[in-house]
């Protein structure tokens, strides 16, 4: 497993001052919530710390770097380049840390708007990064309603509030969200 001192170092780096903290909020916030649903923290906070590194680079070597990682992009992916960042995060995590870690490097990939493949550390992730105390389109009444919730249901309401807000200006959520929710719908609602 990674050192995380070494992933803070390179956060330090490559992030400015309010994008790492923001990073670093994440990070306590994904914590906080992997006690709340009794997960373990490592992945988490691994993953939130690192989901960013990539946010600030041009968006020619987000691309570049998103297409290392996955090979192929979709149309939509390629139309809206700033939703490529998880995934150029999770090439240079594979690069220059080694990092091998499934389900880490698919919370840091799809963290911007959740992923059908997402587990439940990778949704504590897209969750911590949407609802983290620096967020302040969310009140802390919202916060602990929201944590009232299961974790699945928890995200749908994500979905459906960032979909409110995507469409309120004039866009649509991503396909990787709306299979997301349909995913969820469908096991929640059969109770699994
Ligand atoms: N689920 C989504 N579907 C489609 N577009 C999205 C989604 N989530 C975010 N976006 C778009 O991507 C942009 C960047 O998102 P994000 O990286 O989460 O913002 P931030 O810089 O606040 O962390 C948003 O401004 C929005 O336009």
């Amino acid at each position: 497993m990674v050192c995380e001192q070494d992933l803070i170092s390179e956060g330090q780096r490559m992030l400015s001052k309010s994008r790492w903290e923001h990073s670093l909020r994440t990070a306590d916030y994904a914590v906080f919530m992997a006690d709340h649903y009794g997960l373990p923290h490592e992945t988490v906070r691994l993953a939130a710390l690192a989901h960013d590194l990539a946010r600030e680079k041009p968006a020619d070597i987000i691309v570049k770097w998103a297409l290392l990682d996955q090979n192929t992009l979709s149309e939509y992916h390629l139309a809206h380049p700033v939703l490529l960042h998880g995934f150029a995060s999770a090439w240079y995590l594979r690069e220059h840390f080694a990092l091998t870690d499934d389900s880490l490097l698919n919370a840091v990939r799809y963290h911007t708007t959740g992923h059908p493949d997402l587990d439940a550390s990778g949704l504590i992730v897209f969750a911590a990064d949407y609802m983290e105390p620096g967020r302040t389109h969310l009140t802390d009444l919202t916060r602990k309603n929201l944590l009232i919730l299961s974790l699945e249901e928890l995200v749908l309401a994500i979905l459906d509030a960032m979909k409110l807000h995507l469409v309120s200006k004039g866009l649509d959520l991503s396909p990787d969200s709306r299979e997301l929710s349909h995913r969820l719908k469908k096991r929640y609602n059969h109770g699994l």
